[in-house]
């Protein structure tokens, strides 16, 4: 069944179609002014619409009607729109037709014949409705990547992660990933979805951080055409579309305190309603949310909701840093290296013992998406089949001002960054030196810089 709109000057008409097509039709709307069709299209679903073809008194061409059909079809394509006139013209079925009626009928009507033609009407536009969502989904699929990932490492730390992964990922429960940038949060929301019982639909994934005010609802809720400027055409939102899978929110801590009150609405009701829309749709989603902030302090300080908070982190799972994985940094610089010389035709490669030395020992703020990132610079570069520890450049090698480590040319450079740091104020460079005022002064002297 659906929701038919009746359009007729003649308002005896409509009170003879609406009991001959009640049992039919969940919802019959009859109006006698075209001028009220876009508005009553635009606050309620309609799948048929049966339109007479003259309005004005003593006009009977038919093109107020067609006028009227453009403009439904322009609108909403998928309507199907039955075109019902008294004066049966060939010329203007076939007119109407070709502009995208999808019937036409003759006053008087024959109620059987009435019937069957707004029935097909119906089911016309339910198969166009459908493959319209279809086409959407899978539009929007073909960006998402729902590939099981190959998660490396042996330490105990990672191995005890694992383990919860398939543990909790087997249950419906919603899940904080927490852990430093570049750790891996993403890669564990797919190892999640790929243990849960949802992983033959989608993981839906969202940057909450990329995610602007004025589109957040229009993103995750969706929205209908025409419910604001840009809204071309409807939109099913990212909830919409994990509807019976996971969606995946990353970077939440990101998002600002009104959003987030917007988001706890839909979680808490499982339903949401499209941006212009009026109709309820229920949502049956996995939630799965990562940040690299401490929510609990953004808690603290009122950044972040705590009955939020209290809704995504029934389990939470903290990824550790990269430092704290012991051997696993050499099993991923490999795992990287054999992966990106492949990628870059170099053949078989090996790291040099301070090669390995220097990746061991350094503390990788960016976690594995910067080792991977050095390696991958390594792999370029090397004009060998070892990679030598030269090549191994880190962000934080790359960032220091140190080109030298001869002890005198070093303090110079502590002098000279501290006088910039205080440049009317001595005694504070000398401070922040860790000298005294006097001690500073000489060092000056000696280096030609009072
Ligand atoms: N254990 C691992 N095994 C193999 N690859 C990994 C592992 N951990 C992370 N990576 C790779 O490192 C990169 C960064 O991982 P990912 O994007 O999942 O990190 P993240 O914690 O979500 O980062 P951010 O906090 O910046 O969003 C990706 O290319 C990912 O494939």
């Amino acid at each position: 069944m659906g929701n038919l709109l009746i359009i007729d000057d003649n308002i005896s008409i409509h009170a003879t179609l609406e009991i001959i097509l009640e049992p039919y039709f969940d919802k019959i709307t009859a109006l006698a002014d075209p001028q009220e069709i876009m508005k009553t299209l635009a606050v309620e679903d309609y799948q048929v619409v049966l339109l007479d073809m003259n309005f004005s008194p003593g006009l009977n061409t038919g093109a107020e009607g067609i006028r009227w059909l453009k403009k439904i079809k322009e609108t909403y394509p998928a309507i199907s729109v039955v075109m019902m006139t008294a004066y049966g013209h060939v010329e203007l079925a076939v007119e109407s037709l070709k502009i995208g009626a999808s019937d036409f009928i003759l006053k008087p009507w024959e109620n059987r014949k009435l019937l069957a033609t707004l029935q097909s009407a119906l089911q016309l536009s339910e198969s166009k409705n459908e493959i319209k969502e279809l086409k959407q989904k899978a539009k929007a699929l073909r960006t998402e990547e729902n590939i099981f990932p190959e998660i490396i490492g042996e330490s105990a730390v990672m191995k005890s992660m694992m383990s919860l992964i398939e543990k909790v990922g087997m249950t419906d429960t919603n899940i904080l990933i927490t852990g430093e940038n570049g750790t891996g949060k993403e890669l564990v929301a797919k190892a999640i979805h790929h243990f849960s019982k949802r992983n033959q639909e989608q993981l839906v994934e969202v940057d909450m951080g990329a995610v602007s005010e004025t589109l957040f609802e229009s993103e995750l809720f969706g929205h209908v055409k025409g419910a604001f400027t840009d809204a071309h055409q409807d939109r099913i939102g990212k909830f919409e579309l994990a509807n019976k899978g996971s969606l995946f929110l990353d970077e939440i801590g990101n998002l600002s305190f009104s959003l987030q009150a917007k988001l706890l609405a839909a979680l808490q009701n499982r339903q949401i309603t499209k941006v212009g829309g009026n109709k309820v749709i229920p949502i049956d989603i996995r939630l799965i949310s990562a940040t690299n902030k401490n929510l609990f302090k953004m808690v603290e300080n009122e950044e972040f909701r705590q009955d939020l908070l209290y809704r995504i982190n029934t389990i939470q799972i903290e990824v550790p840093a990269l430092r704290e994985r012991g051997d696993d940094i050499v099993l991923l610089a490999n795992h990287f290296k054999n992966l990106l010389a492949k990628k870059y035709d170099k053949g078989d490669l090996q790291f040099s013992e301070s090669a390995l030395d220097k990746l061991t020992k350094y503390h990788w703020p960016g976690n594995v998406r910067e080792l991977q990132h050095t390696i991958e610079r390594a792999v370029i570069l090397t004009d060998s089949i070892q990679i030598s520890a030269e090549l191994i450049v880190t962000s934080s090698t790359e960032n220091t001002d140190v080109k030298t480590l001869n002890m005198a040319d070093m303090e110079e450079m502590l002098i000279k960054k501290a006088l910039k740091r205080h440049p009317q104020n001595i005694s504070a460079a000398a401070g922040e030196l860790g000298v005294t005022r006097q001690t500073l002064y000489n060092k000056m002297k000696k280096l030609g810089l009072s």
